[in-house]
């Protein structure tokens, strides 16, 4: 009890847990989405304004190209003047082969484009060429992006874009998120702004999103740091927190009520066997060879102190969830066995007992059996263990063993409720088996004396087939026992022929009506309980 207890604290424990450990999961999920998110936004706003400003270097290398290079003398001027009134250029000129024959920022004065950038052109030089650099000639550590074209002559005309306005912008977006925001044109020089610093974070890990242009050779490419991870995380998880608190409670709750319910249905099963809450009933079972009755089988009531009634599935299921059901089983057998001493029965009388699967499996399943045969013995009853199709699934060599062993002492065995259990026909050869009891949802589908029942009939021609006896449960109605009949069922249960009683009711009706034959009609024995 003790064990369990500890138990249900920590199962409570786990309950209130589960809200918070699945919080924590789903907002670290949503967190590196969020965050994710973000990047992508970033980085597509970087791209944009890059190609804003790549479309602008365009347009103003096409105004230049309407200029003669030639005539550098005369258009100087108007060079100069339209390189330094535009936004975003460093400076501007023509061209010839790599050679600079005028620009905005140096005139006429001789230069080369290499000079200029600080490094070679590609050979042989490209028509239409893009590139980032780290500096230029005039300012040697500011980054620029050149933007140059060539005419088939060798004539041509740069643009060269000051890479302090990228450098602006990028710092501007992504310093309050501290990302590392960086971009390239052409696979030149990276323009970067931000730092990432090299730290180790238990769960976050820094994200990186990359985007590549479709209409220029530009990659941006984003670097958030895992503390922007963390921050984001902790604010989805604030968000959460209290409905965590609330779930958790909530849980707690539930799972507190359960296990109190559970607890309670323990003690009070216990409670009722100490108590003499149990009694059984009897119901009679009619045999169709011998017209008369032939047994009676056993079924557990239980009726609480305050006077309800629990239904047997209710309290059988119960018992068997909270490891109940072999005291109750053995009660039972004591209750069996105080009525059965009351009764005045011939020789060979059926008395049917329901056992159930962890009884069977249990060590003290035989002993249990034996003690009672023993104390009823006088009354040379033929006892019938009835076992569900579940039953005999686990431990199947063993149970097997067990039933062999208690047939050989004179104990039959049926199948209760066949046809309702998942497990595979097999079985009918691995046990000894005497009886087969038909649920009573085959018998409530006959229709009609003559009319067709393909699973039933299956059910009856197998049991013959392996020479087993049939029982028809649920009989209702004359034609449903006419149907069975018919078919060589011999034995039948129902309230057509009796409903289940207590014991001095049976003792009672066994004297009156236990020998006479069964005659059509429902069974007016209605003011037995059932
Ligand atoms: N509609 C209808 N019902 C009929 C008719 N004839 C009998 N019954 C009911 O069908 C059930 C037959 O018992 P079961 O199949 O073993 O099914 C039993 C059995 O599985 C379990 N049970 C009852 N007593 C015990 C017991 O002492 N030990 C164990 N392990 N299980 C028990 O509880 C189940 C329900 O038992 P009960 O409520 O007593 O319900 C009984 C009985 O009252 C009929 O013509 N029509």
């Amino acid at each position: 009890m003790r064990k369990k207890r500890e138990r249900s604290w920590l199962v409570l424990l786990a309950a209130g847990l589960l809200p918070l450990i699945l919080g924590i999961l789903f907002t670290f999920i949503a967190a590196q989405r969020t965050e994710q998110r973000q990047l992508e936004t970033t980085a597509e706003v970087v791209l944009n304004h890059a190609e804003n400003l790549s479309d602008h270097a365009w347009d103003m290398v096409r105004q230049l190209e309407k200029y003669d290079p030639r005539a550098c003398g005369y258009i100087g001027k108007d060079i100069q003047r339209i390189g330094s009134v535009t936004a975003y250029f460093r400076s501007v000129g023509l061209t010839k082969n790599n050679d600079v024959l005028c620009s905005s920022a140096y005139g006429q004065h001789p230069g080369t484009i290499e000079g200029m950038i600080r490094m070679p052109l590609p050979t042989p030089i490209p028509d239409r060429w893009i590139q980032s650099v780290a500096g230029t000639a005039g300012a040697p550590q500011r980054p620029a992006v050149l933007f140059f074209r060539q005419q088939p002559m060798g004539y041509g005309a740069f643009a060269l874009v000051d890479g302090q306005y990228l450098l602006d912008f990028m710092h501007a977006l992504g310093m309050p998120r501290a990302y590392q925001v960086s971009i390239q044109f052409n696979h030149g020089y990276r323009i970067e702004t931000g730092h990432i610093a090299a730290e180790n974070h238990l769960l976050f890990n820094s994200l990186v999103y990359r985007t590549t242009s479709a209409r220029y050779p530009v990659t941006i490419s984003i670097i958030s740091p895992p503390s922007e991870a963390l921050k984001a995380w902790r604010q989805v998880f604030l968000t959460f927190l209290p409905m965590a608190a609330i779930l958790s409670l909530l849980f707690m709750a539930l799972v507190s009520n359960w296990l109190k319910r559970r607890l309670s249905y323990h003690d009070e099963l216990r409670r009722g066997i100490a108590n003499n809450e149990f009694s059984v009933n009897y119901q009679p079972v009619y045999d169709i060879s011998s017209v008369s009755c032939a047994g009676a089988e056993a079924l557990l009531r239980w009726q609480r102190r305050d006077g309800e009634w629990v239904r047997p599935d209710v309290f059988i299921a119960a018992a068997e969830a909270e490891s109940m059901i072999i005291p109750l089983t053995q009660h039972l057998l004591e209750l069996i066995a105080a009525d059965v001493k009351q009764w005045d029965v011939p020789p060979g009388f059926h008395l049917a007992i329901n056992v159930a699967a962890e009884h069977l499996q249990h060590p003290c399943f035989v002993s249990d059996i034996r003690q009672f045969a023993t104390t009823v013995a006088e009354k040379s009853l033929v006892i019938i263990l009835e076992l569900t199709e579940r039953s005999l699934i686990s431990e199947g060599q063993e149970v097997a063993e067990k039933l062999s062993l208690l047939r050989r002492e004179g104990i039959e065995i049926a199948i209760d409720d066949f046809g309702t259990g998942n497990c595979s026909l097999s079985y009918l050869q691995t046990f000894e088996l005497d009886y087969l009891k038909i649920d009573r949802g085959f018998i409530n589908a006959i229709e009609s004396v003559d009319g067709e029942t393909p699973v039933l009939d299956a059910i009856i021609n197998l049991s013959h087939k392996l020479a087993l006896q049939v029982l028809g449960e649920g009989v209702e109605t004359p034609m449903q026992l006419e149907y069975l009949k018919n078919h060589g069922v011999m034995f039948i249960q129902g309230y057509l022929y009796a409903r289940p009683m207590s014991s001095e009711a049976l003792a009672h009706w066994l004297t009156n009506e236990g020998r006479l034959p069964l005659v059509s009609g429902l069974s007016d024995d209605a003011s037995a309980p059932l």
